[in-house]
C-alpha cells in the first residue's frame, strides 16, 4: 500500500507573499501599457492617414490580399502587414486565414473618410500635437493651487481653443469636421429617443451649433423646425452652405444668443469664461 503524501495548505503568509510576487510580476508587464499606451492611437491614426478602411471597402471583392492593399495604397508591404497584424489583434480589420486575405470589421468601419458612422475626424483631431499638448501639461492644471489656474490648453498654447481656432483656420477645421461626426451620430439617435423634447418647437437656435450639421439632422426629423446655427464668427464664416429652414449667426455666447423657442447646446462644455474673482 502506498501513502499519498499530503499536499500542503499555503499559510496565509505565504499566500499574501505569492499575491504580492504575482502583483510584482504583473506590474513588470502592465507598465509597458504606460510607456507604449500612445501607440494604440498612433495606429489608428496612420490606418485613417493611409485610408486603409477606404481601399478596402472600395475593393470590388470583400477582402483584400496584401499586395492588392500595399499597391493600392503605395505602401511597403513588410511595413503594413506589420500594421495591420497591430490592427487584426484589436479586431480593426479581420485576417482571412484561408484566403490570406484582409476584410472590414464593424470597428474598421468606423475609420471610413467618409460615412454616416464614420469617427475618423474626431481621432484626427484628438491625435494632432495641438490636442496632445495640454494632456502633457495636465500636472500643471492640477498641481496649481488656485480655483481660476489657466486650463491645460492655455498652459499649452497661450490662448484658449477658440482663440487659437481662429488665428489657425486649419485647426478650426479640424474641430467643425470632427464635432460633425459626433453629430451624424448622436442626433438622429436623440431624434429618434426623445422626439417629445422638439414638440412645439417651432424656431430653435443651436448655441455653438459648430458648421450646421446638428440643426440639419435635426430639421430632417422635425422638419417644421426653423433652425438659427450660431457661433463664432470665424466659424459660421466658413459653416456648411445655408439651407432651407437653418440660417446661421456669428457671436458670442456670452454677450448674448439669437431669440428663438428654445435653445439647443451639444457638446458646449470646451466653453467657458474665466471670470475673475
Ligand atoms: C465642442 S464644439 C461643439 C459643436 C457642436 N455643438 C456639436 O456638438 O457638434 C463647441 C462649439 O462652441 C463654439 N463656441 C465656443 N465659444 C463660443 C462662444 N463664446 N460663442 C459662440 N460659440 C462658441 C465653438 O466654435 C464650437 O463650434
Amino acid at each position: 500500500m502506498t501513502l499519498e503524501k499530503p499536499v500542503a495548505e499555503p499559510t496565509p503568509t505565504a499566500q499574501v507573499a505569492g499575491d504580492e510576487d504575482d502583483e510584482e510580476a504583473k506590474a513588470g508587464v502592465d507598465i509597458w501599457k504606460y510607456i507604449l499606451g500612445f501607440t494604440e492611437m498612433a495606429v489608428v491614426k496612420c490606418a485613417i492617414d493611409l485610408g486603409i478602411a477606404d481601399a478596402i471597402e472600395s475593393h470590388p471583392d470583400p477582402s483584400i490580399s496584401l499586395s492588392q492593399l500595399s499597391s493600392k495604397l503605395g505602401c511597403c508591404p513588410s511595413s503594413l502587414r506589420r500594421i495591420l497584424r497591430f490592427l487584426v489583434h484589436r479586431k480593426i480589420f479581420r485576417h482571412l486565414a484561408d484566403t490570406n486575405t484582409y476584410s472590414q470589421t464593424p470597428l474598421s468601419r468606423l475609420l471610413l473618410a467618409r460615412g454616416e458612422k464614420s469617427m475618423a475626424a474626431l481621432i484626427l483631431l484628438e491625435t494632432t500635437p495641438v490636442m496632445l499638448a495640454p494632456w502633457l501639461k495636465l500636472s500643471s492644471h492640477v498641481s496649481a493651487t488656485a480655483a481660476t489656474a489657466p486650463p491645460p490648453f492655455m498652459v499649452a498654447h497661450g490662448d484658449d481653443i477658440w482663440v487659437y481656432s481662429e488665428a489657425n483656420p486649419g485647426h478650426s477645421r479640424l474641430i467643425d469636421e470632427a464635432m460633425a461626426c459626433d453629430a451624424r451620430v448622436a442626433v438622429p439617435a436623440l431624434a429618434e429617443d426623445c422626439p417629445e423634447v422638439f414638440e412645439g418647437v417651432l424656431t430653435m437656435v443651436d448655441v455653438g451649433g459648430g458648421n450646421g450639421t446638428t440643426l440639419r439632422l435635426l430639421r430632417k426629423a422635425f422638419p417644421w423646425i426653423r433652425g438659427i446655427n450660431f457661433d463664432l464668427p470665424h466659424v459660421v464664416s466658413v459653416a456648411l452652405p445655408p439651407c432651407e429652414g437653418v440660417e446661421h449667426a456669428g457671436g458670442d455666447m456670452f454677450e448674448g444668443v439669437p431669440k428663438a423657442d428654445a435653445a439647443f447646446l451639444k457638446a458646449a462644455f470646451y466653453c467657458y469664461k474665466i471670470v475673475p474673482r
